[in-house]
């Protein structure tokens, strides 16, 4: 807690109300500084637990949330800041495998510590000249990794609003007039095609932009969860002869539930023989472009692509928000969403205006996402990196191998092409059964129950969700730097502890 005598100050004593109150502020940081370290030391304690799960009506209760009239005492803030991480899931403890995004990676968040404290916008090199070349360096890198030179990329709030910009200038590429004339320019219906295993964000685009999502084709998948190349062809020949306008295909490297790869060359091949634009979301794979071992044969041909989501929070570890979108074609972003508002995007300025961002994109704030990538690169180096996707394949590979060694327990889905380890957690009571429908009904009916269990106790959390194709199942998502072969191993004991009797 505060000194005595700064301990009933509030926040009108600190800067920059009062001028005087550098000591005041100083200690009041350092305090919270010390309630984060504390965080993430237990972040990094194997005993702690992850989460102290209470239902919302009583954590309502345990929390004090209210807002005061008149303004609380620092000291009174400090506690503010204990409690709410008393009750916050630690999503980079060793143990959480719930997500894509996992892990603390404590130089990017020194990182988003500097970006809070420079607290600029990245609309305009005027106000963020360091950040902005930040961006021009990382995303050219990027780029590069891709397999293209030149382009242009930017930073999007999520994957969701990346995939929306690449629609967005997709359209435009096809249909420039559309900016001005609406609907009126394209004279037909327009249609998007994308996997079945696709994220959502992809269908949700033809929601947004008005295509209608009968007009976002789901194209069925093989039994790996990848795209079928000709069906994708037949449902494009289906629709020219209705008249329709194909003009957009998704195709999806590392897809959200199973991790399945799009194969890019044959769908790039069909893209080209129909002119339409190829978009490869890699929000979720992006990654393993970093690594030499595992980036072929998943991500061959990724740079026919004309355009790609690549979430630095996910697989790399950044902290969220950190999700990029990258065009082959220069100058496209900005034809297609410049709006030109002088009040920001003067052209008479005394630098190049293209260092200006703002008028590339649908929002006019954006938040500085490229400071904890930049510091965290910084950090790693690019074979750190990829040492980093190498590390976590590796470990998936050991869970998948350690799965295979206790059949009656785990039942594994499928081979995974990436960290999303699928499979059945088998109780004690289904292991002299034959995989039928029967068991299956069983196995996936215990699986709420057995999160459920693992939430109570807080040692453990692992996702589970039904697909198009089988009821719930456990995934597991190695995508955490803390994880070590010890962490796979607890798991599996654990679920076994917490579920033999289910
Ligand atoms: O960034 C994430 O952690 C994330 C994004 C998703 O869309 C879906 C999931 C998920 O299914 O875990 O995670």
């Amino acid at each position: 807690s505060l000194s005595r005598e700064h301990c009933n100050l509030k926040y009108s004593d600190i800067l920059p109300h009062n001028a005087e109150g550098y000591p005041a502020t100083r200690e009041f940081l350092m305090k919270v500084v010390d309630i984060l370290l504390d965080f993430i030391k237990s972040t990094n304690d194997r005993n702690a637990k992850i989460l102290d799960f209470h239902h919302p009506s009583e954590m309502m209760r345990l929390l004090d949330l209210e807002i005061p009239d008149t303004g609380l005492t620092l000291q009174q803030l400090l506690i503010d800041c204990s409690t709410t991480l008393k009750y916050q899931v630690k999503t980079g403890h060793p143990h959480f495998f719930n997500q894509l995004s996992c892990g603390l990676d404590l130089v990017s968040m020194a990182g988003e510590w500097l970006t809070a404290t420079a607290n600029t916008n990245m609309f305009t090199y005027e106000i963020a000249p360091v950040f902005i070349l930040m961006e021009h360096v990382v995303l050219q890198k990027m780029r590069e990794l891709i397999g293209w030179s030149g382009g242009d990329s930017i930073l999007a709030p999520g994957g969701s609003i990346s995939n929306l910009y690449a629609f967005l200038a997709a359209r435009h590429k096809m249909f420039p007039a559309y900016k001005e004339r609406g609907l009126a320019a394209i004279g037909g219906q327009l249609v998007m095609f994308t996997s079945d295993q696709c994220h959502y964000s992809v269908k949700s685009c033809a929601a947004v932009c008005g295509l209608g999502t009968d007009n976002c084709v789901m194209v069925p998948s093989d039994e790996r969860g990848r795209m079928i190349p000709s069906k994708l062809e037949e449902l494009i020949l289906e629709r020219k002869a209705k008249g329709h306008i194909p003009f957009f295909v998704n195709a999806t490297a590392g897809t959200t539930v199973i991790g399945a790869f799009d194969p890019i060359s044959e769908i790039a091949d069909i893209c080209q023989r129909h002119q339409l634009w190829l978009h490869i979301d890699a929000a979720w794979g992006g990654g393993l472009l970093l690594s030499r071992k595992y980036r072929h044969p998943r991500m061959t041909g990724i740079e026919r692509a004309d355009s790609v989501t690549w979430n630095p929070h996910k697989l790399m570890g950044a902290l969220l928000q950190c999700s990029t979108i990258h065009f082959k074609e220069d100058g496209l972003l900005i034809s297609c969403n410049q709006m030109s508002a002088e009040y920001l995007f003067m052209t008479d300025k005394l630098y190049d205006v293209k260092y200006d961002t703002g008028d590339k994109v649908i929002q006019c704030g954006r938040h500085n996402d490229i400071f904890k990538l930049w510091l965290q690169w910084r950090a790693k180096g690019t074979e750190g990196f990829e040492k980093h996707m190498d590390r976590l394949m590796e470990l998936s590979e050991y869970m998948v191998r350690r799965i295979k060694q206790m059949p009656d327990k785990y039942y594994l889905i499928l081979e995974p092409e990436m960290v999303n380890v699928c499979f059945w957690y088998l109780p004690t009571r289904v292991r002299n059964m034959p995989h039928t429908q029967e068991r299956i009904k069983i196995i996936a009916d215990i699986c709420p129950i057995l999160k459920g269990r693992m939430m109570q106790a807080g040692t453990l959390m692992v996702g589970y969700q039904p697909d198009d194709r089988r009821p719930n199942f456990f995934r597991n998502i190695i995508s955490s730097a803390a994880v070590t072969e010890a962490d796979v191993d607890f798991l599996l004991a654990e679920m076994d502890r917490l579920g033999h009797d289910l």
